[in-house]
């Protein structure tokens, strides 16, 4: 995968479902029924964040997830995050 910047017109293009678009990055917040049924999957988040040494920035709190993906490195949104949009969904199914 290439580490450009996508343009917006990209990012729109390939949002994964229930993502949001802001200036840098992409957004999802993820709601569970428990506080632990949250931290187990941002440990899933994390796992495969290392495995593909690409790292959301994740906020936990009390029954919701909140998963930011954007290519530091870049200063930007890049193909990286899109992935990682679409793998959180495939973690969950894009109804969350
Ligand atoms: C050296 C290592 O590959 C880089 O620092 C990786 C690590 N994980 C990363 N994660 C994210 N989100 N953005 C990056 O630019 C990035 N860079």
């Amino acid at each position: 995968m290439s580490r450009r910047r996508l343009t917006p017109d990209e990012i729109a293009a390939q949002l994964p479902e229930a993502w949001t678009a802001h200036d840098t990055w992409l957004e999802r917040t993820l709601t569970f029924p428990t506080y632990r049924a949250g931290l187990e999957c941002a440990v899933r988040i994390a796992e495969h964040a290392e495995a593909v040494d690409h790292h959301p920035d994740l906020l936990l709190g009390y029954r919701v997830l909140t998963v930011r993906y954007t290519t530091h490195d870049r200063g930007g949104v890049t193909s990286h995050d899109v992935a990682g949009a679409a793998f959180v969904n495939g973690l969950l199914g894009a109804a969350g």
